[in-house]
């Protein structure tokens, strides 16, 4: 028997990919672009980056609604850290080739931060998560030739693990689905905190 869910999801974001990811739950969902100010502060740890950015998304969808739907508003940020350094979206190819250089041939993190927001309540939950991904060691031509391929140029740390970034990756420690920007597992949890039992609403 499929339980008809309580609640919806509206997803706080402009990516394709987690667009691709939240579908993987079979909860309704819909989609409202955040335009949230992403500016760091300098002192922020890449928990706080994160989960800051994570809920300013969802906070902005929120501000921007008309009325009080029974819906889960979830909000989503994914930072690389090298050396402590947060490295966000590279500005440009040289940016990219840069950030690729000094992240081939060791570990580094990847944060992901989410928000879930009930748009009724307005109560907020903020989790953050981290996986470490090893990449192999590169000679110059290959990373100006991953950059010329320009998957990397919209995500955090110049790369994408679930495309061509998947030849650079000999290792990750942790939730894929982190490094891609969605930790479902960490989601599911959070969405049951507010009565959305993901399991329970796809059971036959
Ligand atoms: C490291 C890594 C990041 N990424 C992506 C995840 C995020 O979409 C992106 C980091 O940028 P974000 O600012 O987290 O997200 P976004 O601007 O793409 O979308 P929105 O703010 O509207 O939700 O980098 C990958 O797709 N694969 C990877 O391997």
């Amino acid at each position: 028997m499929t339980m008809k869910p309580s609640k919806s999801i509206i997803l706080a974001s402009t990516s394709p990919r987690r667009q691709e990811l939240i579908a993987v739950l079979g909860i309704p969902f819909s989609v409202i672009p955040s335009y949230a100010d992403e500016t760091l502060e300098p002192e922020w740890s890449p928990e706080q980056a994160v989960s800051e950015l994570a809920l300013r998304k969802a906070q902005q969808v929120y501000d921007s609604l008309n009325g009080r739907p029974q819906a889960i508003i979830v909000g989503s940020d994914t930072v690389v850290v090298r050396d402590e350094q947060i490295l966000g979206k590279p500005e440009d190819e040289g940016h990219a080739a840069q950030m690729i250089a000094s992240l081939q041939g060791r570990s580094h993190e990847v944060y992901t931060g989410v928000a879930c927001l009930d748009a009724e309540s307005g109560r907020a939950v903020v989790r953050s998560r981290m996986t470490r991904v090893t990449m192999k060691p590169m000679s110059e031509g290959q990373v100006s030739a991953y950059v010329r391929s320009g998957e990397g140029l919209d995500k955090a740390g110049a790369y994408g693990i679930q495309g061509l970034g998947s030849t650079l990756v000999t290792g990750i420690e942790g939730d894929y689905f982190n490094v891609v920007g969605l930790p479902l597992s960490l989601l599911a949890d959070m969405l049951g905190e507010f009565d959305l039992d993901v399991l329970n609403v796809n059971e036959i």
